[in-house]
């Protein structure tokens, strides 16, 4: 069941969710506060990829409540799972966060404005003629990640959006997930990067599909929490 809410945020409550063959999720609780970061944190194969499928509506769980934000929910996939030939443009790419379900629509002058000002936010506005196919990853991701801003919904999703960005680009990233949030959006991110773990608001730590430990990172990501996640 998905109920919306707000200002408050996300949560799931008894959340059992997977695929056809494989439940990954067991039961999971965990809050998510509005206008904070969230890190989503664990092991490969913990499970955050899905939670996260769950929270965007994606992955439909066979048990549990999801509460969400009203609207329609921006998930950042990783770079490298958007297919690598697609002819667009960074442009195109990023206009199609206004779409709004509406595919191809014609955008308004204001819907243009909000396509400008996130290229420029994520400073890819220069690469806006490429093809998204001819950027390096980083770009591609930063792209991506303007994509998501473009759509301006209260709640989102990113699927470890700084992983193998060099220093300059995961602080861009960084620096603009931690404004998105204090404009009041929800933003969860999957990683399993502890230093940027640590400089999120608040965690929820994975284990195996079961939620280890959820609060502040200094009181959730302990040493005694850390090797459990990852033993
Ligand atoms: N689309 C899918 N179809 C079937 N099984 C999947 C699918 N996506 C993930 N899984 C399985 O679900 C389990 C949890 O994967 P998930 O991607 O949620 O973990 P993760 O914590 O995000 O991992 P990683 O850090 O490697 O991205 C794994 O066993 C994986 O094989």
């Amino acid at each position: 069941m998905t109920r919306t809410t707000t200002p408050t945020g996300a949560a799931l409550t008894g959340i059992s969710a997977g695929y056809a063959r494989q439940i990954v999720l067991r039961e999971v609780s965990a809050g998510f506060p509005a206008g904070a970061v969230t890190a989503l944190v664990g092991a490969n194969g913990s499970g955050k990829s899905t939670a996260l499928g769950v929270l965007a509506g994606i992955v439909r769980p066979v048990a549990g409540v999801v509460e969400r934000p009203a609207g329609r929910p921006a998930l950042v996939v990783q770079h490298d799972a958007v297919p690598p030939l697609l002819p667009i443009t960074v442009r195109d790419t990023v206009r199609m966060g206004r779409w709004a379900g509406r595919p191809w629509r014609r955008l308004s002058r204001q819907d243009r404005a909000v396509v400008d000002r996130c290229l420029a936010r994520l400073g890819v506005d220069s690469l806006a003629g490429r093809r998204l196919s001819a950027l390096s990853g980083g770009q591609r991701q930063r792209v991506l990640v303007a994509q998501a801003l473009a759509q301006e919904t209260g709640l989102l999703l990113l699927d470890e959006p700084t992983a193998a960005l060099d220093v300059p680009a995961r602080q861009a990233i960084s620096g603009t997930l931690r404004e998105v949030a204090d404009s009041g959006v929800t933003v969860i991110h999957a990683t399993h990067d502890l230093a940027e773990a640590r400089s999120a608001d608040h965690c929820v730590l994975l284990h195996r599909g079961r939620v280890l430990g959820e609060g502040p990172p200094e009181d959730t990501l302990t040493d005694e929490a850390l090797r459990a996640a990852w033993g």
